[in-house]
């Protein structure tokens, strides 16, 4: 598993906001959506294209397109949707998968509720997307579903990770064919599962419910 943390002024920025109590959830849902097209910048940095030749105004010339098979994105509901826009609109060929997945807060485990994507997925390249990677429980078990349709180049693009979280992940997903894109690694979880300093719970907040 690879990880790359985005080291950028903007990133941070906003990040910034998006961590602050006081953002109300229309600021939050419009944050996290500048924040992913800015991770997504990073993320599809090996997204597969083909040479196409056109011919501009002025001359012929050699360019590139997405090509086939289209990348799959898929949010994890429910905070996982508020990455949804700003991931396809600059993979605008993208399909798109879902996965509704809920973290039990007592025993912090992670189940599945609702999946919608293709049954095959091989040789494509998905996009898998949810804010917060905390114990890394939620990322595991959606990457073990992908791989296990066949996905062979799966990239997690989250807002937050914890250190707990990324260990996880390697020792769960090692020798798979993993990145995690991440606007942040913070210092740890507490006793709760939530991230430290974090930004508290990511579906709440952008959805307006209390936990
Ligand atoms: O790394 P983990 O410890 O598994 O925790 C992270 C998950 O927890 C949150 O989802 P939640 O269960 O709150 O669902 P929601 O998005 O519907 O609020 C978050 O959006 C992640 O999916
Ligand atoms: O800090 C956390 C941990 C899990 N889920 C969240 O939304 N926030
Ligand atoms: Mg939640």
């Amino acid at each position: 598993m690879r990880l790359h943390v985005v080291d950028h002024p903007l990133v941070a920025h906003k990040l910034t906001t998006l961590r602050d109590q006081r953002t109300d959830s229309a600021t939050f849902r419009r944050l996290a959506d500048e924040l992913v097209t800015l991770l997504a910048y990073e993320a599809t940095r090996d997204v597969r294209t083909e040479q196409v030749d056109i011919v501009t105004p002025v001359s012929t010339t050699t360019g590139v397109k997405l090509t086939h098979p289209r990348p799959l994105v898929v949010p994890i509901l429910r905070a996982g949707l508020g990455m949804l826009e700003g991931m396809v609109r600059l993979l605008p060929t993208a399909e798109v998968g879902f996965l509704g997945m809920i973290r039990d807060e007592e025993t912090l485990q992670a189940s599945t509720y609702a999946t919608r994507m293709p049954e095959d997925l091989s040789g494509r390249q998905v996009y898998v997307l949810d804010p917060m990677l905390a114990t890394g429980g939620t990322l595991v078990a959606a990457i073990r579903e992908l791989i296990g349709r066949g996905a062979d180049d799966v990239t997690a693009v989250v807002l937050l990770a914890s250190p707990e979280g990324i260990q996880i992940m390697e020792r769960e997903l090692a020798g798979t064919p993993v990145t995690v894109v991440s606007a942040a690694l913070d210092e740890r979880l507490n006793e709760q599962g939530y991230i430290v300093p974090g930004l508290g719970d990511a579906g709440d907040r952008m959805y307006g419910t209390v936990a």
